[in-house]
């Protein structure tokens, strides 16, 4: 069975004449590599928040493991994400005051009471992963670079089948930006997750399994 399954997806938002996403049909399997590339306003933004179900379609149906996250409630859907969806942002979205350690442990603190046992020492194996040595730096004073290592950290604490980057290498360096590329794809293998990576980036672009290109926010083409 396919990881996921789209069928007859529509979104659109008041004053757009057209859909900003019309996708007829679209399968990922476990495991896969996907990359969503596109002109700017193409809909890559709006499909990465479908599948992480950030924001439901307005048609279609959108299924995980058989499951369509655009029935769930939106309480159910947010546990749901908590479960199984890594999220990488160009931006980081850190918490600036909090330690690169306690960023990687927030969503766990965030989605329970207590931390699981095993915790603290699986967010330092991810630290050490990706290559953050000083745990204990607050992570406004980390480079651009250390920073989008520490999300890729912190997208994994819950160990998800599911790891989304939405243009996780578009605010770095080429070097950190090359960096970032090869943690995502080496960790989302050894944790045998299925990687959805929104990018214009043509080096990254490139070392994915395959890659769906959107324009108007219809499926244009398919490669990779
Ligand atoms: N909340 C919203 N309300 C109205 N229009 C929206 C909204 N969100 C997105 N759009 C429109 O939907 C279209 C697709 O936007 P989207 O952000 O998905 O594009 P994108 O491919 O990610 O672009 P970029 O590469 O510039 O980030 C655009 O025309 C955008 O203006």
């Amino acid at each position: 069975m396919p990881a996921l399954a789209v069928e007859a997806l529509e979104v659109r938002f008041p004053g757009l004449a057209t859909p900003a996403l019309a996708i007829a049909h679209l399968t990922v399997e476990s495991g896969a590599r996907l990359g969503l590339t596109g002109p700017s306003g193409s809909g890559k933004t709006t499909l990465v928040n479908l599948v992480t179900g950030l924001e439901r379609a307005g048609r279609g149906r959108l299924a995980w493991d058989g499951t369509d996250i655009a029935r769930l409630s939106e309480g159910r859907r947010d546990r749901w994400r908590a479960a199984n969806v890594g999220l990488v942002m160009q931006d980081f979205h850190l918490f600036d005051g909090l330690s690169a350690r306690d960023n990687v442990l927030l969503p766990l603190r965030l989605s329970r009471l207590s931390l699981p046992a095993g915790a603290g020492a699986e967010a330092d194996r991810l630290l050490a992963r990706v290559g953050i040595e000083r745990r204990d730096q607050k992570v406004e004073t980390l480079s651009r670079g250390q920073k989008q290592r520490v999300a890729v950290a912190r997208a994994l604490i819950a160990r998800p089948g599911i790891l989304v980057a939405d243009e996780p290498t578009a605010s770095l360096d080429a070097e950190a930006g090359a960096t970032v590329a090869s943690l995502l794809l080496e960790l989302a293998t050894e944790a045998k997750a299925t990687l959805i990576v929104a990018s214009h980036d043509p080096r990254l672009l490139e070392r994915l399994d395959r890659v769906v290109r959107l324009e108007a926010g219809r499926i244009r083409e398919t490669g990779g």
